[in-house]
């Protein structure tokens, strides 16, 4: 006999209340009920679509397990906004929850601003890898997250590009949310502030426009290296960054460089973006892009060879958003292909991002003389000898890859050989790079040399 729904509910209840952090629980599950259990699908009822989104992006998992153990068999969680309460109120919720609707002044403001605060999910405190890169900067946030507007105000996080800045300051958005989700958090870009600032101006709402930003608790402003050069918008940010600052509230700022290397950022804002703390972050060492890499294939449920972590961590080393990217690119090309995760399969889709660098034909020819021991008669010779054949494959591809030679040039640098024969040449080398990750190596590094080799001539 099936279990009544009650009963079910009271159960998987007191299991999550064991599971998970009291706020958690109390915000996101106590507020929500089980309606029906039917045909192995148990509905779930939310009291607003956030609380949906929320359960459905973190805790369905957890909840399904629960109610497995519980009833001894799995079930489908399916989970759903309780339609039974009137529209008006689930907007009150909204707007209780956190997220400006309708209820803030809009004049000047464009609409999409003011419906949610568009944290992404994912940016989490806990899908976040500490590292000696970012240690200081992710003790930083959480600090601010816990205690908002003390010591770190504002918290300037500064680092190069896709290493982290904005998913440690959407961190603090979403674990204020959790402690107090009535706390109005607000992530914007400088692009942002800028356009909602250039609105109001043209349909003359500054009122509704300082209102609405200087009503926030905590002030995430991202990319703020953009406001160069933009004397109103520093104007006006001077003017909300002082009014937050002073009523206690937090600002976090996120920039591409230090506040003091920001061309025309006005004085005193350079130094306001200084009084608090500024904690910047590296790129990630060998070990911390590992670990970034087995937590996202932890988080897709997919398992990761050792080898093929080390070899997708040991390629992309600067921007952890090109690291996932590689990461996404594999798990797409071996899946569509039905083939094993090993390195072998992933290497062709794995281009290193090197940074081409126009190099002159001598550039190349002198790095495959020092790397292959050959000298450059050998090159522009005639001889069959595997070694010297082997060079000259492997240079005109590095030629053609390098430069914008045609065909028939690169054979003319390589002592007026035929274009088929440089065709030939860089189709074999292709072939073989897709299932040799030695050559892929060797390329690699060739290719470094050469970019080397060529930067002086360049500049010069
Ligand atoms: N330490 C980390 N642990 C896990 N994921 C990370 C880490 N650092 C960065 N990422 C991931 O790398 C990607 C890029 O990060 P993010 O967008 O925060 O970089 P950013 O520094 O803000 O870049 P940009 O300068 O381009 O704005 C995101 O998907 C993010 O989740």
């Amino acid at each position: 006999m099936e279990m009544p729904i009650e009963n079910l509910w009271s159960q998987v209840l007191e299991r999550l209340q064991l599971e998970l952090s009291r706020p958690t629980f109390e915000t996101w599950i106590k507020t929500a009920s089980a309606e029906r259990l039917e045909n192995n699908c148990l509905v779930i009822f939310t009291p607003n679509p956030f609380a949906r989104n929320w359960l459905q992006k973190y805790y369905i998992k957890t909840i399904a397990n629960v109610v497995q153990d519980i009833l001894g068999y799995p079930v489908d969680i399916y989970i759903t906004v309780n339609q039974g309460d009137e529209v008006s109120d689930v907007k009150e919720q909204e707007a209780s929850w956190g997220f400006q609707t309708q209820t803030s002044p809009t004049d000047g403001l464009p609409q999409n601003r003011l419906k949610t605060t568009e944290l992404n999910l994912k940016y989490v405190f806990s899908r976040f890898v500490v590292g000696a890169n970012n240690r200081m900067a992710h003790a930083a946030a959480l600090a601010v997250a816990e205690y908002p507007g003390r010591e770190f105000n504002p918290l300037f996080l500064c680092g190069g590009v896709g290493l982290g800045k904005t998913h440690l300051m959407q961190a603090i958005g979403h674990y204020r949310w959790e402690i107090s989700p009535d706390s109005r958090i607000f992530y914007v870009s400088t692009e942002q502030f800028t356009n909602d600032l250039i609105a109001a101006i043209r349909k003359d709402s500054m009122q509704s426009f300082r209102e609405h930003y200087r009503a926030a608790d905590v002030l995430l402003v991202d990319d703020i290296q953009f406001i160069e050069g933009k004397e109103y918008t520093q104007e006006e940010f001077f003017h909300t960054f002082n009014t937050l600052h002073e009523a206690g509230k937090q600002v976090v700022l996120a920039s591409d460089r230090p506040p003091n290397q920001i061309p025309g950022l006005q004085q005193r804002l350079c130094s306001r973006f200084s009084m608090g703390l500024i904690a910047d972050i590296q790129s990630p060492d060998l070990e911390t892009r590992m670990a970034i890499l087995q937590k996202k294939a932890e988080y897709e449920n997919i398992r990761l060879p050792r080898e093929v972590v080390e070899y997708i961590a040991f390629h992309y080393t600067s921007n952890i958003r090109e690291l996932e990217g590689a990461l996404i690119r594999a798990l797409a090309y071996i899946s569509i292909w039905g083939l094993p995760m090993t390195v072998e399969n992933i290497a062709p889709v794995l281009e290193p991002p090197t940074q081409k660098v126009e190099a002159t034909p001598e550039a190349i020819l002198s790095v495959i003389v020092e790397s292959f021991d050959v000298s450059i008669e050998d090159l522009k010779g005639n001889s069959r000898r595997r070694e010297i054949s082997w060079a000259r494959q492997i240079g005109m591809y590095l030629m053609r890859q390098h430069t914008d030679l045609s065909l028939p040039r690169i054979g003319e640098e390589f002592g007026g050989k035929d274009h088929t024969t440089v065709m030939y040449s860089c189709e074999k080398i292709t072939q073989l790079r897709q299932t040799d990750q030695n050559l892929v190596k060797t390329l690699r590094q060739l290719s470094d040399r050469i970019n080397m080799a060529s930067r002086p001539h360049k500049s010069s």
